[in-house]
């Protein structure tokens, strides 16, 4: 950007950083005020909307000031683009968006609104706008696609597995991605889901859903998901995979479990596989759900190891009745799942308490944020170089 743009674009941005919500108040009503169909593609809620929606253009216009990192933010763009599919935006929206947010920037400069500062911002505002729309209309095939529940069953009061048939026209996945949804008692509200299957001929799809506190989407399918609803898809993401190179540790805290589970349902289809060791943890032992599942897996599959780990030795009470793990034939290990998969013992030197070396292996993470946060901290400490470590973005 050339510098006469510097201090127009600053300025709006510190304008919108100082007061984010007046910012998108202002805006949404132009939007909506020149085109109210609008008004239907966003949820009846407009608060968070209206935080993240300053968040991202401040984001973007920090993106356009900075010096160099100008393909991560064409890149950023496009992939907002593709993501606004969904929402059904269409290509004659952007130039509604680009006309109401050039209206609100020439409020906010006042009599700053030159023609010197008119140009900067439209050619920022054309970056924006076009590169999102240029992005969406070169993605081919519906924006969305749809799969009904066909059977849900509660593991406990905050967990539950629900499985789906996808109509015909649903667009191939790969093992261990995630994809967005929206359920029908939350329309507008769209969530990342990890698919706990690898993609199947018969189009059936498996998610492991934990009820988040607070969290209206999560409990409402922990709740309330019934056989017959119908959830819309948007885009499929993510990138773990297995290499196939080396030998594989993969760490999963509670439902972080379904890609990496996926992966492995993907991994035995095939004779040929690396050694993989998955050390899989909950909070408590009566939360490991899905060792009947790995205890097959582990059967048939030599290269397979797992390790079952509860931070706590007993249940709370309204885990009732839950089956002792060790009854699957697991190793049970006490304390958090990353600290016990970086201290686990090295097998090889069983009379000593040196810790497995993970450094030749790939290395795949999968749970709740700070899981994975503090997990990668302990390998790295351990002398596990980051570029052997993956996992999905943690937001
Ligand atoms: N692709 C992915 O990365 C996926 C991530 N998730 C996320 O995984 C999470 C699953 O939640 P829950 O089932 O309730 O797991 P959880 O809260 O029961 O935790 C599972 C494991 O994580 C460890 N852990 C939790 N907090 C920790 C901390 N601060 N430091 C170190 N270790 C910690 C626990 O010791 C336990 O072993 C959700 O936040 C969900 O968003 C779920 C599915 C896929």
């Amino acid at each position: 950007m050339t510098s006469p743009a510097q201090p127009v674009l600053a300025d709006l941005r510190d304008q919108i950083s100082a007061d984010p919500d007046r910012f998108s108040s202002s805006l949404f009503t132009r939007l909506f005020a020149a085109t109210p169909s609008l008004r239907d593609l966003f949820p009846v809620e407009m608060a968070p909307m209206r935080t993240t929606f300053a968040q991202v253009v401040e984001h973007l216009l920090n993106g356009i000031l900075a010096e160099d990192g100008h393909a991560d933010l064409v890149e950023f763009l496009a992939q907002l683009g593709r993501d606004h599919r969904k929402y059904g935006v269409t290509s004659e929206h952007y130039w509604v968006m680009y006309d109401a947010l050039m209206a609100e920037f020439a409020q906010m400069l006042a009599d700053r609104w030159t023609q010197e500062s008119y140009d900067a911002v439209s050619h920022a505002m054309m970056l924006v706008t076009g590169v999102m729309r240029g992005a969406a209309e070169s993605v081919a095939g519906p924006p969305v696609w749809h799969a009904r529940v066909v059977q849900k069953f509660t593991i406990n009061r905050e967990r539950a597995v629900v499985r789906l048939v996808a109509e015909p026209n649903a667009p191939v996945y790969r093992a261990g991605q995630y994809t967005e949804v929206q359920i029908p008692q939350w329309p507008h509200a769209w969530r990342n889901l990890s698919l706990a299957t690898p993609p199947s001929p018969r189009r059936e799809l498996e998610f492991h859903v934990h009820a988040i506190p607070g969290g209206h989407v999560s409990g409402t399918i922990v709740r309330s998901t019934e056989p017959g609803d119908v959830w819309t898809f948007g885009q499929q993401h993510g990138t773990m995979a297995v290499d196939g190179d080396r030998p594989v540790l993969m760490v999963a805290g509670g439902s972080g479990l379904a890609p990496l589970r996926a992966l492995l349902l993907d991994m035995a289809r095939y004779a040929d596989n690396p050694e993989t060791h998955l050390f899989y943890g909950t909070r408590h032992p009566g939360e490991l759900y899905e060792l009947g599942v790995l205890q097959q897996l582990a059967r048939t599959n030599p290269w397979l190891h797992v390790t079952a780990v509860a931070e706590t030795e007993d249940d709370p009470w309204w885990i009732d009745g839950a089956p002792d793990p060790r009854q699957w034939g697991f190793d049970l290990r006490f304390g958090r799942v990353g600290e016990v998969a970086v201290d686990y013992p090295n097998t090889l030197s069983r009379h000593s308490l040196e810790p497995r070396d993970w450094r030749d292996h790939q290395i795949l993470l999968s749970g709740p944020a700070p899981m994975v946060f503090h997990t990668q901290l302990r390998l790295r400490a351990a002398g596990v170089d980051p570029s052997q470590i993956s996992h999905d973005p943690l937001n």
